[in-house]
């Protein structure tokens, strides 16, 4: 079972959270908790688990201002697989191949790509050492004594086979340069040296699978069996002995770890700690209450075929069967023109946890430039880092800045935090364009009130420019 330590706190996750989003305490506060009710439900008595309903939280807030990030850093704080979809994209007309269950079977996959990472990384040592194995054997072949292999089919077995034996002397000598060959490949020594490597190919590449009535998962397990059954394809390919090492050590991980075991500890790891966020869930609902006309049936089909989904149902995918029970499901909505209220009230039941987000003030603008932890101002600076030129922003400057986003949104659109990004590259462009060529290494550059005033004044005072541009 999932091991309790790992499980943080409410005010630890909290803090966690801390160090990325600015503001939105209640929204912190409730998915920490949500996240501890899962663990707590998950150890409660079996029967009075199937009583306590999910804590799936409603998050309330206009476009830009931290829903997602929430959810999304919630997830890696537990280390859970996550996903996001668009419930609107479910209404869409002509949406075909895509039903509501994939945004379950996505976070399977999710799950799946996660374990395996973890595995491929703990076996990476003894994959390396395989490595190894294969480029020494290319460069200098082993020589064995021919009694010693296992003659396949028995070719060549009758009779006296002394008469082909190698002489002792050769293979010592084939040993000893084996070794110091070794040597040098782990010297780094032989680094661009050409070998010739065997790469296995996707045997299912190429193979399309499609039948009439079949829908995605039955087309993709169809698809891997296939796979499966056909022998794997290798390729010959001359590549230098560090490409060799990359390519092989992929292949070496992944023959070393056992897919049976991934899929099951991905499916359980998606049933007891996925995080799926269903964004844009005010676009099903009705506005107008119990609508009658087209679109209105279409989103409430939506919302009917979420259902039982967050209720908890079991869901088929490629990698067995999966329970959503116990999967934490925030759905978020700006709510502009729709209202909670408007949902369909099983749906509303299952999203018992409404929370609101605030909409961002000047002030919280120049915090989210400067304290998070994926702040824009660090990853600029560290850009430039990587030239060796030194970038810095004034205190003064971010107020500046952020003032500016403030007023394009007000004035043009209100994208939330998402202004941050098009002022900044909008004021980075000409440095970011300038390094190295005229702005060469060692240089200091600090980006000040007025700099950021005459970049982007004229801009902010021109309407129809910022709408284009900023
Ligand atoms: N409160 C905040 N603190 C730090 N960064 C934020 C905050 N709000 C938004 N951001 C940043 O703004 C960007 C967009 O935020 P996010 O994706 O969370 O928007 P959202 O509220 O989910 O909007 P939408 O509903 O349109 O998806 C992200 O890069 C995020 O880091």
């Amino acid at each position: 079972m999932l091991d309790p330590s790992k499980y943080l706190t409410p005010s630890q996750i909290v803090a966690e959270l801390d160090k990325y989003i600015i503001g939105q305490h209640d929204a912190k506060r409730n998915v920490a908790i949500a996240l501890r009710n899962r663990w707590r439900r998950m150890h409660a008595d079996p029967e009075m688990q199937k009583e306590i309903v999910p804590n799936n939280i409603l998050m309330i807030g206009a476009t830009g201002v931290g829903k997602t990030e929430i959810a999304r850093r919630l997830a890696g704080i537990a280390d859970a697989p996550f996903t996001k979809v668009e419930a609107s994209k479910f209404t869409e007309v002509g949406y075909v191949g895509r039903d509501v269950e994939s945004m379950v079977r996505d976070l399977v996959e999710q799950a799946v790509n996660m374990v395996k990472t973890r595995r491929k990384e703990e076996v990476k040592q003894q994959a390396a050492l395989q490595v190894e194995e294969v480029i020494l054997d290319a460069l200098i072949p082993p020589i064995s004594q021919p009694g010693n292999r296992s003659d396949m089919m028995g070719f060549g077995t009758s009779g006296n086979t002394s008469s082909s034996e190698v002489p002792e002397s050769d293979l010592e000598l084939n040993e000893r340069t084996r070794e110091r060959f070794r040597e040098k490949i782990r010297n780094g020594e032989l680094e661009d040296r050409k070998i010739d490597i065997k790469v296995s190919q996707n045997p299912s590449s190429g193979v399309g699978v499609m039948g009439p009535g079949m829908d995605e998962m039955q087309m993709a397990g169809i698809q891997e069996m296939i796979g499966n059954m056909m022998p794997k394809k290798t390729k010959k390919r001359k590549v230098t002995i560090a490409e060799a090492r990359k390519i092989l050590l992929e292949e070496e991980a992944s023959k070393l770890i056992d897919m049976d075991e991934v899929k099951e500890e991905a499916i359980m790891k998606a049933e007891n700690a996925g995080v799926i966020f269903i964004d844009e869930i005010d676009k099903v609902a009705s506005a107008s209450g119990k609508g009658g006309s087209g679109p209105d049936v279409s989103r409430e089909g939506v919302q009917r075929d979420l259902l039982p989904i967050v209720e908890g149902t079991t869901v088929n995918t490629k990698y067995g069967v999966i329970k959503t029970d116990h999967i934490l499901f925030i759905a978020a909505g700006a709510f502009h023109v729709s209202k909670p209220s408007d949902l369909i009230p099983e749906l509303q039941g299952r999203f018992p946890i409404r929370v609101e987000l605030q909409s961002l003030s000047k002030d919280d603008f120049y915090q989210i430039l400067k304290f998070p932890k994926n702040a824009l101002t660090k990853q600029y600076e560290e850009l430039l880092r990587a030239e060796e030129v030194e970038l810095t922003f004034s205190d003064e400057s971010l107020h500046k800045i952020a003032e500016i986003a403030f007023e394009v949104n007000a004035e043009v659109e209100n994208i939330g935090a998402r202004r941050l990004h098009t002022v900044m590259s909008r004021l980075l462009n000409d440095i970011l364009f300038e390094v190295p060529d005229t702005i060469p290494p060692n240089a200091h550059l600090m980006i000040t009130p007025e700099l950021v005033e005459e970049r982007l004044r004229d801009m902010v005072k021109n309407r129809d420019l910022s709408q284009y541009i900023l």
